[in-house]
């Protein structure tokens, strides 16, 4: 672990370096990286990263106090953070008895769910011990992957006590904002795992940070989706949180990112090459992937094929068991095709809180023209593969031809 702290305080000074300064050593055979860092210095400490949504100068400030002050500090964790990291995951399953038939009401006691969950009385609160607690595993992204619909599956189980998406209290990851981030945790009983869903993480250079806060045998979930549907399905999302006019062209910026009426005008330079932008960035997995693995060990990961998952959601559930030494809880028959939209839907009885997902999950996607899923998958195609060499990963999509 300590090498690891090490390799990351090296990772975050090469980073801060290339940020920085210019970045002409950078040596990779990703070209999009390349065009990155070859941004004028002017642009960068100036105007918005493009790919990031961030302010250049945010993100040195940010990185170089945290990085130096957290992630390089000499003290050990317990006497760094002020608190505790809490129980680990294999501590907590310890203690459950999934022989006891009623295994499943004893475990997930924090909160009743008649049509809707809400928490017990307080005083049961206390008695039962339940808890905010520290998250001991996260779905960090990728952001249109399929997160939401992930972590509300998670929650199903009755070990797992997720907290939806949840922003980060703060640009800093220090004690207080830690201890501002628990208190938004739902409660958990002693034989239950926290968790949380934040998107965000996969790509954000607070993840550097963090390490020094978690508990050292953290799980992270990552969904992977085709990226060239994420970035469709990114627009989507921006334009309909934008304040863009929906009956003539437009061209808005929206948080920093620029978006024009079509898929096509927003992602092409005029020039007809792909715009390395926020949409087209977060699709190359292997970049951010390489980040964390810099930090965690490869084993702490579990990296699930989006598109599977959204065809079929049961044996992620199930792999998803298995990852964290779950007792056995879902069932094929928990998972139910809606007829309107084509997304599965839960159908818990013990978790009538809980149905389908919102309609903003699941928009239809435009018809994109062949010569831009062309020149996507093209600009995709060295990073895909590379999540096939390196990590393994045998996605459906990594394969896919439009
Ligand atoms: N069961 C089910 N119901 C609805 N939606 C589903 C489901 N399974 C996967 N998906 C896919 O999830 C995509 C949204 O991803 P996220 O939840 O990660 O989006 S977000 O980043 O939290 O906004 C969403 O993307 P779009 O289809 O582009 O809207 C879906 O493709």
């Amino acid at each position: 672990m300590r090498c690891k702290v090490v390799m990351a305080c090296l990772s975050v000074s090469i980073a801060i370096t290339l940020v920085t300064f210019g970045g002409g050593m950078i040596s990779t055979n990703y070209p999009a990286l390349l065009r990155i860092y070859r941004q004028p210095q002017s642009e960068r400490t100036q105007g918005p990263n493009p790919a990031l949504g961030l302010k250049w100068n945010e993100i040195t400030e940010v990185e170089r106090k945290d990085a130096a002050r957290q992630t390089c500090s000499p003290h050990s964790q317990s006497e760094h953070n002020g608190f505790k990291t809490g129980d680990s995951i294999e501590t907590i399953l310890g203690r459950i008895n999934s022989t006891d038939p009623n295994w499943t009401k004893k475990v997930d006691n924090c909160y009743t769910y008649d049509g809707k969950q809400s928490p017990i009385p307080e005083r049961l609160l206390e008695k039962r011990q339940c808890q905010k607690r520290l998250p001991v595993a996260i779905v960090i992204g990728v952001k249109k992957g399929g997160t939401g619909t992930l972590s509300r599956f998670l929650g199903l189980h009755p070990v797992i006590s997720i907290t939806r998406e949840m922003p980060f209290p703060g640009k800093q990851v220090n004690a207080s904002s830690i201890t501002k981030w628990i208190q938004l945790m739902r409660f958990s009983s002693p034989f239950q795992l926290t968790m949380t869903e934040s998107p965000g993480f996969f790509h954000s250079h607070l993840t550097l940070v963090f390490q020094s806060f978690l508990s050292s045998s953290v799980k992270f979930f990552v969904i992977l989706r085709d990226p060239v549907d994420r970035a469709i399905s990114e627009y989507l999302h921006y334009v309909a949180h934008s304040n863009a006019p929906k009956d003539r062209p437009f061209d808005v910026i929206y948080k920093n990112v620029r978006i024009q009426e079509t898929f096509e005008k927003t992602i092409l330079e005029p020039g007809g090459d792909i715009v390395v932008s926020k949409f087209t960035w977060l699709g190359l997995y292997i970049i951010h992937i390489q980040k964390l693995l810099n930090l965690y060990e490869r084993d702490q990961f579990m990296f699930i094929d989006g598109d599977a998952f959204a065809k079929d959601p049961y044996p992620t559930m199930s792999k998803v068991e298995e990852f964290l030494g779950l007792p056995k809880f879902y069932k094929r028959s928990h998972f139910v095709k809606s007829k309107t939209k084509g997304f599965f839907c839960a159908q818990v009885p013990e978790r009538p809180d809980f149905g389908c997902m919102i309609p903003s999950k699941g928009r239809p996607h435009p018809n994109v023209s062949e010569d831009v899923l062309r020149k996507l998958q093209d600009f995709y195609r060295p990073y895909n593969k590379a999540l096939r060499d390196q990590l393994g990963l045998n996605f459906s999509w990594i394969y896919k031809k439009k």
